[in-house]
């Protein structure tokens, strides 16, 4: 492997800077050399020389590998359980909590520091989380690779000169020792790989894992904490703003269209991925995105495209080794190929990440049974059941020829992330919404015209012609008709989308076929909204059977086997007139 000639290594920028800190005392670290805050050219370098795989892609983006993890690994997540946190924290079989005490916290925390102090160089990078001036929290990351430092200096928000200067003690700590494994014998683990995350120590720990999404995650879990103590809502979406200041907020799993739909033309970007709804409106977590990138194409996602240039990380992605061209489209490595980069790399972001209280959330799934409308009007009922739900399906099979969608469900269209109850969420999330009237949709970005296999994929044409007409306020105005089984309300036109795919039922060739697979979907509904059912503990009775009312009402599924599509529109409502 190439190794630079040591006098051209960058200056060790703040050599000093740990070992005289309080800081350095409490954590123990005794590196050899600190790079803080190096500039994304010297992360380059250090990543090109000491990093195998690590290569400069045909635009200028930094292509390097995670290792074996390319995805996060949320069973290996755990939550120290500290009296003065855990009465607040959502525990239990459905939680993503997993118990961790302290002492093996600070086992795996000196496992980590430890392993950092063998090394030649470490890099810290010194940055800010929460756009919004009063939320804003400090964060460090203490890092053996250099990709990790540029991914997080891309992440987060970026501090100028004179802040780096007056950064103080921070808020949270990451250490990340993800190229060490944990020990898999230690209490309340399980595997190499081990994410701990402490509110009493305000630290995470990291282990046996370098996929850099586990940081951007873990600063996510914590604010998922932090936030709502203190009446401010946490939430997994995309944002954008249009020309009258309106903002939407986009829901959704992985991999249902967050950061593609949010990324428009029309509409400047306030992020991504994290968010947080408070009293003043809304503020981006983080200072920049990072996008799935497998199948990306110049012409649908030119945004994003055009952001995968110098200082851009390309993670696990195929690149030819002459002409080093990406190939977006191979999976060679992973599906989960991503491109982080800050957000000011994307033209028409809107700096600083702020905007006023919503006027639209959309909750995206990719519903491969498709048998979910393209786009459908919620009650705030409706809103809080599928907000909690968190709905998607995936196309799974890696078996050749089989390939059912399955059903995904993770609450608050994040569960990896919560730290307290869905219910606390999603009444905050009603509460805001009812406060400011805001509307609600669910959009199937998934399949139409049939379930996988049989239909096809809604165009991101389609779907970006539905967003459009939410933010011109036609679908405000449009006729609704009401679906069986989910009682969505579902509007009879819109401009640029084919009518006859807005109705599922319409496009179905075999609509007993159809009866059945929503009908059955409705149950998948039913059978997860039981781990919530300790929710009255968290928002009372009243609020808990209020959102049991915006869920859907499956039949029997021998009823719908005999009787078919006639057995459920029976007892549909009429058309709702504009
Ligand atoms: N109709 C559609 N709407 C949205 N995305 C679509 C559509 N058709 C195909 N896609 C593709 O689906 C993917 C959506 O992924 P996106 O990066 O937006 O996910 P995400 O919700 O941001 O997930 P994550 O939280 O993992 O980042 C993109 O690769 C996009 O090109
Ligand atoms: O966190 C990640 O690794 C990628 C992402 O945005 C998600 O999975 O929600
Ligand atoms: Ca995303
Ligand atoms: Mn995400």
């Amino acid at each position: 492997m190439l190794r630079y000639a040591s006098d051209n290594m960058p200056a060790c920028a703040d050599g000093k800077f740990l070992m005289d800190s309080h800081f350095a005392k409490e954590s123990g670290l005794a590196p050899r050399q600190v790079f803080r805050n190096l500039p994304p050219s010297q992360l380059y370098e250090l990543a090109l020389a000491f990093e195998p795989g690590t290569h400069i892609t045909s635009t200028g983006a930094l292509a390097t590998l995670s290792g074996e993890k390319m995805g996060r690994s949320p069973k290996d997540k755990r939550i120290v359980r500290d009296p003065e946190t855990e009465k607040d924290l959502w525990w239990g079989p459905y939680s993503p909590n997993y118990v961790m005490d302290d002492r093996t916290f600070l086992t795996n925390r000196e496992r980590a520091i430890d392993y950092l102090n063998t090394l030649d160089r470490i890099f810290v990078v010194d940055a800010f989380v929460n756009w919004d001036p009063a939320s804003r929290l400090k964060i460090r990351v203490v890092t053996s690779r250099a990709y990790h430092a540029l991914f997080m200096h891309n992440m987060l928000i970026r501090p100028t000169p004179e802040e780096l200067e007056s950064f103080g003690e921070p808020d949270f700590v990451i250490y990340n020792a993800g190229a060490f494994p944990a020990n898999k014998y230690t209490n309340f683990m399980t595997s190499q790989t081990s994410i701990d995350l402490s509110l009493k120590h305000k630290e995470m720990v990291i282990l046996g894992t370098m996929y850099a999404g586990e940081m951007k995650k873990g600063v996510f879990t914590l604010m998922h904490y932090l936030m709502p103590m203190q009446g401010k809502l946490s939430l997994h979406s995309g944002c954008n703003v249009g020309a009258a200041g309106d903002v939407t907020l986009f829901f959704g799993l992985s991999g249902t269209g967050k950061t593609t739909l949010s990324a428009d033309p029309k509409r400047p970007l306030i992020g991504d991925d994290e968010h947080v709804w408070c009293d003043t409106g809304v503020f981006n977590i983080e200072g920049g995105c990072y996008a799935k990138c497998i199948g990306l194409k110049r012409e649908t996602e030119p945004e994003i495209w055009n952001a995968i240039r110098f200082g851009t990380v390309l993670e696990n992605v195929d690149y030819d080794p002459a002409t080093r061209l990406v190939d977006y489209d191979s999976q060679r490595l992973t599906e989960n190929t991503r491109a982080s980069y800050p957000i000011e790399y994307i033209s028409n972001a809107h700096i600083p990440c702020v905007g006023g209280h919503p006027k639209n959330v959309i909750l995206l799934a990719c519903d491969a049974f498709g048998v979910l409308p393209p786009v459908s009007r919620l009650t705030l009922e409706q809103a809080m059941y599928h907000f909690i739900s968190g709905y998607t399906a995936k196309v799974a099979g890696t078996e050749v020829g089989v390939k059912e969608p399955t059903a995904t469900f993770s609450a608050c269209f994040g569960s990896a992330f919560l730290m307290l109850h869905p219910y606390k969420y999603a009444t905050m999330l009603a509460d805001k919404m009812s406060h400011h009237g805001t509307r609600a949709w669910l959009v199937n970005t998934g399949w139409t015209g049939g379930k996988y296999g049989v239909g096809k994929r809604i165009s991101l044409q389609h779907t970006r012609a539905i967003i459009d007409a939410i933010h011109s306020g036609e679908l405000e105005r449009a006729a609704y008709v009401s679906t069986p089984i989910f009682g969505l309300q579902v509007p009879a036109q819109v401009t640029g989308v084919p009518a006859e795919i807005l109705s599922p039922e319409k496009v179905w060739s075999k609509k007993n076929e159809f009866a059945s697979t929503l009908n059955h979907l409705g149950h998948m509904f039913v059978n997860n909204f039981q781990c919530f059912s300790d929710g009255d503990a968290f928002v009372g009775v009243d609020m808990a059977a209020r959102i049991l009312t915006g869920g859907p009402s499956p039949l029997p599924e021998e009823v719908v086997a005999k009787t078919g599509f006639g057995a459920i529109t029976a007892a549909l409502a009429p058309t709702i007139p504009a």
